[in-house]
């Protein structure tokens, strides 16, 4: 998460400093690049200095999209592909593919209502994936992710190109909100803070761990409690401002930018990127995908870490969200074998 400024001032400087930079070529393909989420993450991606080829993908729009953020004086050559006959190129050689594909919520619904749609365009897109692009770490940002991941997975088994090391559920933009509203209430500064989240990424199976946060600073039983129901109603705090036009995508396009470049450095060999994400774990055990801090290298998600001592008040938090996470990931195992 120091990545925050770095990133930044990474932006600043890509079409200079970097752009001849000695670190490998590395192709990013977003997938549901014409969208809310989309287009800013493309933006963001296009000023990453690691980033050499990046490819936009979407059923329709993405060669507006990708011609305007072409004409940006920075590294990465950009191209749009729109429609399932270009997909296949948009993933060919991608290091890192980001999918932000599917709809939003609307007030009233929860990120499972998404399920009925999202989780079919999820199983199409992974499984092209695994078709043309098997050795790409993948970051799912389309939810309900607490769903869409284990389909992921069992679409990759059944293609037989299934590593855990290489499947991420985006979940940064909890740590990101946990970080912007702990510096808030504790009067702060939000660039020193470091937040620990943990769990899921809906409602309760988000889980911050306050009393892991950085600097350190007390807080009474009911300041805990407003905090960790801000970060876990954050997504919902945004539908509702928005008021039917959708969710979080400048925030999501931010956080899912993190992520990626961290996927990025970890691929390049850059030491201790760690950050946290929903993957394949063993951290509860009852739980075979959970979110919680990885190391990222090489060869993807090279080291989960244990959760470290929590609060009592964390320690319940963590006892009720294992039947609705373990639900949502069963339902996704489901739908990912089925047909
Ligand atoms: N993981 C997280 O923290 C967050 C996840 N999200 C989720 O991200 C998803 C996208 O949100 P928005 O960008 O706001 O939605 P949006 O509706 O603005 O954009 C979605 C894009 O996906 C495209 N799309 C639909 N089917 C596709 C397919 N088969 N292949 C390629 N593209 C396809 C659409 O054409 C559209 O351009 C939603 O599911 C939302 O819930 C949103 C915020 C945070
Ligand atoms: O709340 C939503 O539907 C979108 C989302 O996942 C978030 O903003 O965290």
């Amino acid at each position: 998460m120091r990545g925050l400024l770095r990133l930044s001032q990474q932006a600043l400087t890509a079409s200079r400093a970097y752009s001849s930079s000695s670190t490998p070529e590395r192709k990013v393909a977003i997938l549901g690049a014409a969208g809310g989420i989309g287009q800013p993450l493309a933006l963001l991606m296009k000023m990453n200095p690691y980033v050499s080829d990046l490819a936009l993908y979407d059923i329709q729009g993405t060669p507006g999209v990708a011609a305007d953020i072409s004409h940006i004086n920075s590294k990465a050559k950009t191209r749009g592909y729109a429609g399932e006959e270009q997909l296949g190129e948009a993933l060919k050689g991608a290091d890192v593919i980001i999918i932000p594909a599917g709809v939003p919520r609307k007030p009233g619904m929860t990120r499972d209502d998404l399920f009925k749609i999202n989780a079919s365009i999820v199983k199409g897109l992974i499984s092209a994936a695994a078709e043309h692009a098997p050795g790409a770490l993948l970051n799912i940002i389309s939810n309900p992710v607490n769903s869409t991941v284990p389909i992921a997975a069992e679409v990759l088994k059944q293609k037989g190109t299934y590593d855990p090391k290489r499947l991420f559920g985006v979940t940064t933009l909890d740590v990101v909100r946990a970080r912007t509203f702990y510096a808030e209430a504790k009067g702060i500064s939000v660039a020193d803070v470091e937040v620990p989240v943990v769990g899921g990424h809906a409602g309760v199976t988000i889980l911050p761990l306050f009393s892991q946060a950085t600097p350190h600073k007390d807080l009474s039983h009911e300041e805990a409690i407003a905090l960790t129901k801000r970060t876990q109603d954050g997504g919902t705090e945004v539908v509702q401002a928005k008021a039917g036009k959708g969710s979080a995508t400048l925030s999501m396009a931010y956080a899912g930018a993190l992520f990626a470049d961290a996927c990025i450095r970890g691929l390049n060999g850059e030491p201790d990127v760690e950050e946290f994400t929903f993957v394949e774990s063993k951290v509860v055990s009852e739980l075979p995908f959970f979110s919680s801090k990885v190391k990222l290298g090489p060869t993807g998600a090279e080291k989960i870490f244990d959760l470290g001592k929590l609060s009592e008040f964390e320690e319940a938090g963590l006892k009720d969200l294992i039947p609705e996470l373990k639900s949502s990931i069963d339902k996704g195992f489901e739908f990912g074998r089925s047909g």
